[in-house]
């Protein structure tokens, strides 16, 4: 299935491509997009279910949302790319690192987990999506985007992110949940072969520390960075440190 996307940067640059969390578009990856697109052709795409992109029937599993990203590459002429996901989108990243590698030159996985805990929690809330819509679950995910700190001195922003999430197709969203509740690639981790960076938000309630800390112990010759005052969603809160890493790993040079 071919996926919304947005191309930004020049046609011959290396392609960098951002993979986003559940309940998100190309907007969370804005503060990126900017500060990389002078280098990087980057491209940045929307999880199917989510934004302009097709929304078929759950549930979905993560292998079905690398495919997107891979025949959306496909069509695009990109063979290979550096991968950039946050959450849900580092699993995908996850998947391609384990399954394509040949596509893959660096993974950089922000805020994600080799398996997201119980997988309970996330059924019953892609009932509750299927119920009474995102709009259902919007405070609650954003109250775990950002810290406390940042929501105070950014309201606006928090309230325009809020939306975001608010404005997920309920169908997408819980399908991508029913992705997450069976991701465990606990025991694949030493075979992905791509070098690999790992970005944790030292207080992200949703995916904390230990779950990035299990990645890089996992995954040969990964680095661990730890990003502070930071909750899950650490690249928008914090680009002035996730911005950089993201450049320099991209570029092998990390
Ligand atoms: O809503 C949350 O608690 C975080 C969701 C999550 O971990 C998956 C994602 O952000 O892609």
């Amino acid at each position: 299935m071919k996926l919304h996307h947005v191309l930004e940067g020049p046609d011959d640059g290396p392609p960098l491509v951002l993979l986003c969390s559940l309940g998100s578009t190309a907007e969370m990856w804005a503060p990126q997009r900017r500060e990389l697109a002078d280098e990087y052709r980057v491209i940045t795409l929307d999880t199917r279910g989510h934004g302009g992109s097709p929304v078929p029937d759950g549930p979905y599993r993560v292998e079905d949302l690398a495919r997107d990203v891979l025949e959306t590459l496909d069509d695009r002429g990109v063979e290979r790319a550096a991968f950039a996901g946050v959450s849900l989108g580092g699993a995908i990243a996850q998947w391609i690192g384990r399954y394509a590698p040949e596509r893959a030159s660096t993974l950089a996985l922000l805020c994600t987990s080799a398996r997201f805990g119980d997988p309970d929690p996330w059924v019953e809330r892609a009932a509750t999506v299927r119920d009474g819509g995102t709009q259902a679950v919007a405070d609650a995910v954003v109250a775990r985007w950002f810290t406390d700190d940042f929501a105070r001195a950014q309201p606006d922003t928090v309230a325009r992110m809020r939306d975001l999430i608010a404005s997920t197709p309920a169908e997408g969203y819980a399908g991508c949940c029913e992705a997450i509740s069976v991701w465990d690639v606990v025991d694949e981790l030493g075979a992905i072969a791509v070098p690999t960076l790992v970005v944790s938000g030292v207080d992200d309630p949703a995916t904390p520390p230990e779950h990035q800390q299990l990645l890089a112990d996992g995954i040969p010759g990964a680095r661990l960075e730890s990003v502070t005052g930071a909750a899950h969603l650490a690249s928008f809160q914090r680009p002035e440190i996730v911005t950089p890493l993201l450049r320099e790993h991209a570029k092998g040079a990390l």
